[in-house]
C-alpha cells in the first residue's frame, strides 16, 4: 500500500483564490491538491488534503496522523504564529514534517516571523507561493526515500 502524506491547512485557508490574491495568489485549495496529487503519484505516494478554522480539528488530525500517515506537510495559517498545542501534537508525530507558508512571512509584519511550528518541522516552505505545497510533496517523497 503506498505511503500517505496529509497536506493540513489551518484558518481562512479555505478563502486562497479569493483571500487577498495579491498576497496569496488565485489558486484554491483544490487547484494545490490537483497540484500534489501529481507529484505524489509520481513518488507512489498517497494524499489527503485536510482544512479546518479550529485549532482543535487540526490537531485531532495530527493524532490521527499518527495512525496512518508517513509524513505531514502543514500551514498552519495564523496558528502557525501561537499554537503550542499544533507544536505539541506535531512532535507526538513521528515522520517528516514540512511547514508551508503561502507567502513570504519574513518580509510582512514582525508577528508572522515567529512560528512555533518551526520547531519541529524537518522544511520550511515560505514564500514559493501555492507551488510550494508540490515543492514540499516532492521533498516529503525525498525524505521517504521515494523515486
Ligand atoms: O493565514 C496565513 C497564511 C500563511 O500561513 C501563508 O500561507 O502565507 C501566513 C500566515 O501568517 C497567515 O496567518
Amino acid at each position: 500500500m503506498s505511503k500517505l502524506i496529509y497536506i493540513l491547512n489551518g484558518p481562512n485557508l479555505n478563502l486562497l483564490g479569493n483571500r487577498q490574491p495579491d498576497l496569496y495568489g488565485h489558486e484554491t485549495l483544490a487547484d494545490i491538491e490537483a497540484q500534489c496529487q501529481t507529484v505524489a503519484a509520481s513518488a507512489g505516494l498517497s494524499q489527503k488534503m485536510l482544512q479546518s478554522n479550529h485549532e482543535g480539528q487540526i490537531v485531532d488530525w495530527i493524532h490521527e496522523a499518527r495512525e496512518d500517515a508517513a509524513g505531514i506537510i502543514i500551514n498552519p495559517g495564523a496558528l502557525t504564529h501561537y499554537s503550542i498545542a499544533v507544536l505539541d501534537a506535531l512532535n507526538a508525530f513521528d515522520g517528516p514534517v514540512i511547514e508551508v507558508h503561502v507567502s513570504q512571512v519574513h518580509k510582512r509584519e514582525p508577528f508572522r516571523h515567529k512560528s512555533f511550528v518551526s520547531l519541529r518541522a524537518d522544511a520550511v516552505m515560505a514564500g514559493f507561493g501555492t507551488h510550494g505545497y508540490a515543492l514540499a510533496m516532492q521533498h516529503v517523497a525525498h525524505l521517504l526515500g521515494g523515486k
